[in-house]
């Protein structure tokens, strides 16, 4: 993932309505028209010195310089009519698609300035209906209008603006509230938080403070050989069904009647549902005769599992696990999968069942059976080592190398890094990012290769490029069993990586995130330290009256993580 370069930027900003423009007529809010006129006279969205200067057309509007020799400049697609996004539905979507897809060679980047109410679904549909994106899409809004004294929506256009014009991230993203998430991994959780939005099982592509960090391990790659596909036809019987306790095998066949083509079932924590025999035979039944069923968890957080004897599973074979899904993912992948022409039954559960677009996290053994790819490192890495020759192969064994131990730690393939170490390599290689095989590791939580690294003799604190160690993405990543692995092998958080950790907490507290509290202080940072404005996490959790913070923070005060800190 580069920089993006050249002196001047153009985005489209696709304005499809939602609270950022809206206005209040007769105490209520609806979507309001004119967004570019309320921007141009804003001077963080517009320099009319620079558009005047370079003769810019009358709907082109022109950012501040964010960097001496850049300047983005962008021009808003006010959609007709405007919604609130509780109306939208994938019509609209597929019209945005097509919009991006008939400008997509004028401009750079893309801004979808969405509702907020359905933004995790339009994203989760964006990235379906969007193959092969080579430039960056990303949604935003805000919850309370842009023209208000007090409004997210100012920080979050001009952010996505920011991110879309500064950075090629070639994927349907989300950027809410300083963070950029990928759009298929959120969901809106709350309804007045200016922090609207998380990304439960997979962390932000970016966070930007003082500084932006780009999580570049966790950006998708973009093939530079294939073309933009955009995928209008998608499957708009498809349903979401969530389970309670009790409920009905009536309702559920009421339910699963046709036109329904495939449901999204929302079950219990890892995939669990009622076992009576009833309900178990709708199900099957509706399976037997072509219904799709996706099997994803209602929890926020973790995956659908095969652990319980009540997992859903046990209805039949033909019930597709949604692993870490959202249900606006898994239903936007749904509907993508049902459209797509000529596909057998069987093909669909097949697609359905590989991470397309990044929206699911397959566990490691499953991924390694399905991805041709994985299987091919060790065979590329033998090769490879079985090349003798001159100076050149030698170079090129080298470059290759780095990208290959990478990959395998990428991937946790303990065998292959294995293979490295009997020809006697160094694991201590680094990209060209600085990244070792250790920052990999550790940002994937793959405890096993970080065990062996270790034991190899891998630098611990080495620091890529953006000053970051194994440590500080292992944070990032809540890995808490390879934090410890870290520790243990003489880890420690630089004073640079230390630096915001009071605003960071703070954060952490006010999303009542705890476990993100927990690897911080699991890897030495002193949980006391203050924000910017003078706050500590523990103040930011009781004034948020989040008691469960409150006490862990308590009872974490007076504990003190394994190792100590080293300056
Ligand atoms: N904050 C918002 O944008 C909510 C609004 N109802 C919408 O989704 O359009």
């Amino acid at each position: 993932m580069a920089r993006a370069a050249g002196p001047e930027r153009r985005l489209l900003a696709i304005y499809t309505g939602g609270t950022i423009g809206m206005r209040s007529e007769g105490g209520v809010l609806l979507p309001g028209r004119g967004l570019a006129a309320v921007l141009r006279m804003l001077p963080m969205f517009h320099d009319e010195g620079y558009a005047r200067a370079h003769h810019l057309p009358e709907d082109t509007l022109v950012l501040p310089p964010a960097s001496p020799d850049q300047r983005i400049l962008y021009t808003v697609l006010e959609c007709q009519p405007l919604f609130d996004s509780s109306d939208m539905t994938i019509t609209e979507w597929v019209q945005i698609a097509q919009t991006i897809e008939r400008h997509y060679t004028q401009y750079q980047g893309f801004v979808v300035i969405h509702g907020t109410d359905t933004m995790a679904f339009a994203a989760s549909v964006l990235s379906f209906m969007l193959e092969n994106l080579q430039k960056p899409v990303i949604l935003t809004g805000a919850q309370v209008p842009i023209h208000a004294l007090w409004s997210d929506g100012r920080e979050n256009l001009l952010g996505a603006l920011l991110m879309a014009g500064q950075y090629i991230i070639p994927e349907v993203c989300l950027f809410f509230q300083n963070q950029l998430f990928r759009g298929n991994r959120t969901t809106k959780v709350d309804a007045r938080r200016f922090a609207a939005f998380c990304s439960p099982n997979l962390p932000p592509l970016a966070t930007v403070g003082a500084d932006v960090t780009i999580n570049h391990e966790l950006v998708r790659k973009a093939s530079r050989k294939d073309h933009l596909v955009v995928h209008s036809s998608m499957e708009r019987d498809v349903g979401l069904l969530r389970l309670y306790p009790g409920i009905p095998a009536t309702l559920v066949r009421t339910f699963l009647q046709p036109p329904l083509k495939g449901v999204v079932m929302e079950t219990f924590g890892s995939g669990n549902g009622p076992t009576k025999p009833d309900l178990l035979q709708e199900l099957r039944v509706a399976s037997e005769q072509g219904l799709v069923i996706v099997n994803c968890t209602h929890c926020l957080q973790g995956a659908v599992t095969s652990d319980y004897a009540s997992g859903v599973a046990m209805a039949g074979a033909g019930i597709v696990s949604g692993f870490d899904m959202t249900s606006e993912a898994a239903l936007a992948k749904l509907s993508y999968v049902l459209g797509q022409p000529g596909l057998s039954l069987d093909d669909r559960k097949k697609l359905l069942a590989k991470n397309l677009r990044g929206e699911m996290t397959l566990p490691v053994t499953e991924e390694h059976q399905s991805s041709p790819q994985d299987g091919m490192l060790g065979c590329r890495v033998s090769w490879l080592l079985s090349l003798n020759g001159g100076q050149e192969v030698d170079a090129m064994q080298d470059v290759l190398m780095s990208s290959l131990a990478l990959a395998a730690a990428h991937a946790g393939d303990l065998d292959t890094l294995q293979a490295f170490v009997e020809q006697g390599r160094d694991l201590n290689l680094k990209d060209c990012s600085g990244q070792t095989p250790l920052h990999v590791a550790a940002r994937r939580g793959h405890a096993s290769v970080v065990t062996m690294l270790l034991q190899k003799g891998v630098d611990v604190n080495a620091h890529n490029e953006d000053g970051h160690s194994p440590l500080l993405l292992a944070v990032r990543g809540r890995h808490r069993g390879v934090i410890g692995l870290l520790r243990a092998a003489g880890a420690f958080l630089s004073p640079q990586e230390l630096e915001d950790v009071g605003t960071e907490l703070c954060r952490l507290a006010s999303r009542a995130d705890s476990e993100g509290l927990r690897a911080w202080w699991q890897a030495g940072a002193d949980l006391e330290q203050l924000d910017y404005d003078g706050h500590c996490a523990l103040q930011v959790a009781e004034a948020a009256g989040n008691a469960d913070v409150v006490a862990l923070l308590q009872s974490l005060k007076d504990r003190v993580s394994a190792q100590p800190i080293h300056e």
